[in-house]
């Protein structure tokens, strides 16, 4: 059985859709379990509908037109107009209208989670329902009954009994008849509500599924030939790597490279399942298999940059030198505000800690810093982290920008860098 990850990018308009197809048409041979990310933009689009609703802008309605106009167009180009799969997206609409009535009284995490998962809800609809109608049989699954999470909104936390139990209840069976298509990104709580996994999550989701079903493999079907040695899109001449061990990958992930969600490589590698990262628009090219690979040589070192990074610097009201009672209030604020701690460096009298920039959590963040501490900040700063790095290039990379942190070990450089 193989699990198949298919992100925004490889859905983005009625081709991508299409050419999601030619790929699939290609394993029918296989059991196959799909897992969608929203279309395109879609949840980008959705947040900002989420923002615009709860603070009662004008433009709420703008914004989810421009959202439904997005889906019926690719509807149309897929779809003749009696399609049942209209009916599904009116109804998966019908969800935000009733939210939208009404003014917002839950907590911001908890009505985004319910707003922005729509996106997967929508997508995963569409491609369901173009898979049969190219002839490739299969069902529509509504992953919030299988992966259980905690109430957790925006960030929740998988039970993994539970999640388990609920996957290989139904699964096996489903899959034995068709191919499954189901959303990722998403959970469900007791309380049946929507949670999502944290943005970019549906590499996760296809991880978790693979791991309770045991797959043969997972493959994230990307833009990109496989993993490289850094984000194309900021630099040139970079690398694919063949092979990829668990381990180079979760500290890639961990450090910022987002070609793959963090959580996605620690269950599989708990399995022994491989995460195969593949091209989209060449399915035979072989991509990137990260598994058990050993004694890897990087001859080129692998680049990742964070930007709209923040360096916020503690200090003592008092003057007193940091101690380890500072260290650990100032590490509870981060973790009441969900806040990941990047870098952290500590002096005589200060603490720096640098973090990326989520504006819902950094306000509140910096208040509760500034009751018990001395607090300066610089941000719009970028975060470059290199492994298996030679100092020339660390050079190379900062010439002419500020540095404001710097830590280095034998494998890992990390920079802080102003510009
Ligand atoms: N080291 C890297 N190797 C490959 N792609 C990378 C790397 N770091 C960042 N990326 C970016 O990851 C993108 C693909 O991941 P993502 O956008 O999350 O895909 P999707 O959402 O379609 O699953 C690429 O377009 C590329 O810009
Ligand atoms: N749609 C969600 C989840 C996701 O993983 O998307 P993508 O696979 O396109 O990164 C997001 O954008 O955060």
């Amino acid at each position: 059985m193989l699990v198949f990850k298919f992100g925004g990018a490889s859905v983005k308009d009625a081709a991508g859709i299409a050419n999601l197809a030619q790929v699939v048409k290609k394993y029918t041979h296989e059991q196959l379990l799909i897992v969608v990310s929203a279309m395109g933009k879609t949840t980008n689009a959705l947040e900002k509908l989420t923002n615009a609703y709860f603070n009662q802008a004008d433009d709420v309605h703008e914004l989810y037109e421009e959202v439904k106009q997005y889906h019926y167009q690719i509807l149309h180009e897929l779809f003749d107009g009696s399609h049942p799969v209209f009916d599904e997206v009116a109804n998966t609409f019908v969800e935000i209208d009733w939210m939208l009535e009404d003014e917002p009284v839950d907590t911001y995490d908890f009505i985004y989670d319910q707003l922005v998962s729509v996106g997967e809800l929508l997508s995963t609809r569409i491609v369901n329902a173009y898979l049969n109608q190219v002839g490739l049989t299969s069902k529509w699954l509504d992953v919030r009954g299988y992966i259980h999470t905690d109430n957790t909104y925006r960030e929740g936390v998988v039970d993994w009994p539970k999640t388990r139990a609920s996957v290989q209840q139904d699964l096996p069976t489903m899959l034995g008849k068709s191919i499954v298509v189901t959303q990722g990104f998403l959970g469900g709580t007791s309380e049946n509500f929507t949670t999502t996994l944290g943005r970019e999550g549906s590499d996760y989701t296809a991880s978790i599924l693979a791991a309770c079903l045991q797959a043969q493999s997972v493959t994230t079907w990307k833009d990109v030939p496989g993993v490289l040695n850094a984000d194309p899109k900021f630099f040139e001449d970079t690398v694919k790597f063949d092979e990829l061990s668990y381990t180079e990958a979760m500290e890639m992930t961990y450090y910022g490279a987002t070609v793959i969600h963090p959580k996605t490589i620690k269950p599989l590698q708990n399995a022994g399942i491989p995460l195969l990262v593949k091209p989209f628009n060449d399915p035979d090219a072989p991509g990137t298999v990260i598994g058990n690979a050993e004694n890897q040589r990087f001859d080129k070192a692998i680049i990742i940059v964070k930007q709209n990074q923040v360096l916020i610097s503690v200090s003592a009201k008092d003057h007193s030198f940091v101690s380890e009672q500072q260290l650990s209030q100032v590490y509870r604020i981060f973790a009441q505000n969900q806040v990941k701690v990047n870098v952290m460096q500590t002096s005589a009298l200060s603490l720096s800690v640098c973090f990326d920039r989520v504006e819902e959590r950094f306000e509140q963040l910096y208040n509760q810093l500034k009751l018990e501490f001395n607090v300066k900040y610089n941000d719009q700063l970028s975060l470059i982290t290199l492994r298996h790095y030679q100092y020339s290039l660390l050079q190379q990379l900062t010439e002419g920008k500020t540095v404001l942190l710097q830590q280095t070990s034998r494998n890992t450089a990390q920079v802080v860098t102003a510009g």
